[in-house]
Parts: structure tokens; sequence; C-alpha cells
């Protein structure tokens, strides 16, 4: 009885505040597996005398149950304990206002870019892409743009080591067209260009987007009508629009494009957009030269076309009203999505 008493005493020490579930197989393992001190006492009945053995054998089961329902009661504790830690850890606030993530914007170059391929796309033009580095002939060949034309200097280009190019416009991707697709055609050719004169006021990189039409009977009455559709739906309202002579090699005749100030329509002489001219210049067009018609392999005896190249950057900064061109480079997000 005295052993019996203190296997009691020890295992309830042992016992005592245990609130690991692994601690507690471990006791039922030491005190009532195969092994256990319990059970290794009733194997040690057989030593008695027999008329002893069942006294004893009621005697250690009894601990034994007693041992076993404190253990089950100290595991349903434990694992009530291990449950309530849990909820506590893992619990959700489910009333708590969504964290959310701030919207994102769609950079207004990219939007204007956008704006553009869709109005042209109403008008029957496909939009067509093409590579950054290009060759000379697509760049400037093609085009028209005699070899010691100035646009072909190291001042403007950007020329790799193989000759090879940043292209300066996006008129290439109009040659490579007609090249692959022949007339009757309608491309609008958006992207990124280069120019090597880059300062305060002008990025190296920039956008801008080129339109060509080339079909058997085109007037420069349709030209005058395209641009102005697509310069109207740009800035969501009718805009009054006037044509300078000028000149470019890949065109003739030339003219560039004014369109009336989006701020003042000519009504202040102080105005801040347009310095008080009343007009915003925006881009250039042209009827397209007919050797460059040839050089997209296309006979100028039968076909003719028009053809335009604008700025996106510009026309962005126009329609947002953005003071400088820098912040729409540097992807600083809090700018971009500031609204502007
Ligand atoms: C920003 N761009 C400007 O100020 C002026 O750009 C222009 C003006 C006139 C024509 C073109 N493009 C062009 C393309 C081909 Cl394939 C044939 C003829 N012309 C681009």
């Amino acid at each position: 009885d005295l052993q019996l008493d203190d296997l009691r005493a020890q295992f309830r020490a042992e016992i005592e505040g245990v609130g690991d579930m692994e601690v507690l197989k471990d006791l039922r393992v030491k005190y009532l597996g195969k092994k256990g001190q319990v059970t290794s006492l009733l194997k040690s009945l057989g030593k008695l005398p027999a008329e002893e053995r069942p006294q004893a054998g009621k005697v250690i089961n009894d601990l034994k149950e007693e041992l076993e329902s404190i253990l089950s009661d100290r595991c349903a504790v434990a694992e009530e304990e291990a449950l309530t830690a849990m909820e506590l850890r893992d619990f959700v606030d489910v009333t708590q206002p969504g964290r959310g993530r701030p919207a994102g914007g769609v950079h207004p170059v990219m939007q204007v870019m956008y704006d553009a391929a869709e109005i042209l796309a109403g008008l029957g033009f496909s939009v067509a892409l093409g590579p950054e580095i290009e060759d000379d002939f697509h760049n400037f060949e093609a085009l028209n743009i005699p070899p010691h034309h100035p646009a072909r200097d190291m001042q403007d280009t950007f020329y790799f080591d193989d000759g090879k190019l940043l292209r300066t416009h996006t008129s290439p991707v109009q040659i490579r067209s007609m090249l692959s697709m022949g007339a009757p055609i309608r491309v609008a050719c958006p992207g990124k260009v280069y120019r090597r004169d880059s300062d305060p006021t002008h990025s190296p990189m920039f956008h801008q987007i080129e339109g060509l039409l080339v079909e058997e009977d085109v007037s420069i009455g349709d030209l005058k009508g395209c641009l102005e559709t697509m310069i109207s739906a740009i800035f969501a309202r009718p805009l009054k629009a006037r044509y300078r002579a000028s000149y470019f090699p890949f065109t003739e005749p030339s003219m560039e494009v004014d369109i009336e100030c989006i701020a003042c329509s000519g009504e202040n002489p102080g105005c801040r957009i347009c310095k008080g001219t009343g007009w915003l210049e925006i881009g250039g067009m042209g009827m397209v030269h007919p050797n460059v018609l040839r050089a997209g392999g296309i006979d100028p005896e039968k076909f003719n076309g028009f053809a335009w190249g604008m700025g996106l950057d510009r026309i962005a900064m126009l329609k947002y009203d953005l003071r400088d061109l820098r912040p729409l480079f540097e992807g600083d997000l809090s700018y971009l999505l500031s609204g502007r």
C-alpha cells in the first residue's frame, strides 16, 4: 500500500499544472502504458501468494482507474486551454473595416494613347506596333530623308555600334505596315520614340502617335476631318484647328496643326497655356510623298494618302493640365495616383 501511495503522490506531483498534450501523453505511457509503472505492478501480481492476489489486483486496478480519470480530466482541460489559446491567437475581428488597396491609375500618356487609338479605330484605323530599335532604312531612307539630312545627326539620334538606332518617330512602323499589308491601308502607330537632344523640358524618351491612310482618291479634306475628329474626341469637346504651311521630307504638301487654346480659346492675352497666342501646336501632317509610297511598295500612280504625327506627352499635359513632364517618367506612384 505504501508503494501505491507513493506512486499516486508521484503521479499527482508530475501532472500538477501540466497543460502540454505531449507531456500528458508521456505521463500516460510512463504510468499506464505497456511498460508503465502501474501496468508493471499488475504484472507483479503473479509473485504474490494466491489468496492475496484478488485484493491486491483490485487495489491496483482502482489506482489505475484513478490515474486514468485524473489524466483524462487533465487532457480535457489541456485541450480546452489549447483551443481557447488558438481562438485568441487566430481571432479575426470581422467587423474591422477592410485594409483595402489604393486603386491604380492609368498613366496620363497611356490614357491619351488609348483615347486616340479608340477614336481612330472608329475611323477604320488598325493599331500597328513595331520595334523601338530600328534600322536606317525604316527610320530615315524610306521616309525620303536624304543621307545628310540634319535629322540623322548624332545630336538628334541615338545610334548603336552596329548602325542600328533608337527610332526617332513611329513612322518606321507605318513603313513596315505598308510593306506587309499593302494598300488600301489605315494604321495608327503609337509608341515610345527617342531624341538625343534632351534638356530640362525635353525627355530623351517620349511618346508619339502617327497615322497613315493610303487609298485611291484621298484629299486633304479627309485628313483635316480625321484630325479634327480625333482631337475633339481626345479633349471631349469640339475644338477649332488651323493649318500652317510647313515642310517634312516625307509629305508634300506638309502642314503644322494648331488647335484653339483649350484654356482660353484665344480670349486671354495673358494665358499661361498658349502664351496669349490663342493657339496650341500639336503636330504635323501632310499628303504622303510619292517616294515614301514607293519605299512602302505602293504605286503612287494608283494610290495616294495622308499621314500625321503628334506628341502624346504634350497632349496629355494639356488634357490633364500638368505643369511638368518629368513626373510622368519618374514613376512616383503618389504622384500618378494623386489624380494629378
Ligand atoms: C510629332 N510629329 C510631328 O510633328 C510631325 O509628324 C509627322 C508629320 C507628317 C507626317 C508624319 N508621318 C508620316 C509617316 C509616313 Cl509612313 C509617311 C508620311 N508621313 C509625321
